[in-house]
């Protein structure tokens, strides 16, 4: 993508220190045990709140993916606290942090993950099959997020017949439908022309407007310039709103 003036005025104006954070970390760190070990994220602080649009940038190989994976709870620290809406994660069994992780966080990937015989609605009603909606609800909740998401007239339609832009909107209606407080995205744009790309931004700075906090990973200084606020990782250390030269 080409430069763009950051960040956007659509976002959500940046929160007072009263609200409360999604993200905490206390000297959240992890190691792969290896061998040899590697210190692939190395022991930080982070507060993100509520409402916030925050990037994360880095060079491949600093440790992005994994600050992803532990924000995600899909990987547990190997040291410090992580606390997702003021909730000690560390402190959870395997069952709860699934439900946390249900309820609270839709994820977002670079390849959309969509099953291709089925139409998007049926992709974002699957996404619900283990989280507690209802399964009575989960056409008329699926309806909305598409709805929200402006495929509203694409319901029946299959991924296969859908350019990427569209591909990548039923992802977020799916990592929409629990309504999750928290978007974690992964590169989002890694696959999309300049024009999607622009359009899925503009989604996801509408959707922050609406009150979702949304964390964003990437690997172009464009798209990381669009946060209020962007975090850099280089060899597994957090630094925030440091230029980088090269990623
Ligand atoms: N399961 C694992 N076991 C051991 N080392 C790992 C494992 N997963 C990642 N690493 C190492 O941890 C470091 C950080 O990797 P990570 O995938 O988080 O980087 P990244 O910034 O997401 O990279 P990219 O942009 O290429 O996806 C790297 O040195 C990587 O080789």
């Amino acid at each position: 993508m080409t430069a763009s003036p950051a960040p956007s005025p659509d976002l959500a104006p940046s929160p007072s220190p009263s609200v409360p954070p999604v993200i905490e970390f206390r000297q959240v760190g992890l190691t792969y045990p290896g061998p040899p070990p590697v210190e692939a994220f190395r022991p930080g602080d982070l507060v993100v709140r509520k409402g916030e649009f925050i990037t994360v940038v880095g060079p491949s190989g600093s440790g992005k993916s994994t600050f992803l994976n532990i924000a995600g709870l899909l990987d547990t620290p190997t040291t410090g606290s992580f606390l997702l809406d003021g909730i000690d994660t560390g402190r959870l069994k395997d069952t709860q942090r699934t439900t946390l992780r249900g309820r609270r966080i839709g994820f977002v990937f670079q390849a959309f993950h969509l099953l291709p015989h089925r139409s998007a609605r049926e992709n974002v009603e699957l996404a619900m099959v283990y989280g507690d909606v209802p399964r009575r609800e989960r056409p008329e909740r699926a309806r909305e997020a598409l709805a929200r998401v402006r495929l509203g007239h694409r319901t029946d339609a299959l991924p296969t017949r859908m350019s990427g832009g569209e591909r990548q909107r039923v992802a977020i209606a799916r990592a929409l439908a629990a309504r999750p407080s928290l978007l974690l995205c992964d590169e989002p744009t890694g696959n999309l022309d300049s024009g999607n790309a622009e359009a899925v931004l503009q989604l996801l700075e509408t959707l922050n407007a609406e009150g979702i906090t949304v964390v964003l990973i990437t690997h172009d200084l464009a798209v990381a310039a669009r946060g209020r606020r962007t975090i850099t990782i280089r060899d597994g250390t957090m630094s925030e709103n440091e230029q980088v030269a090269a990623c």
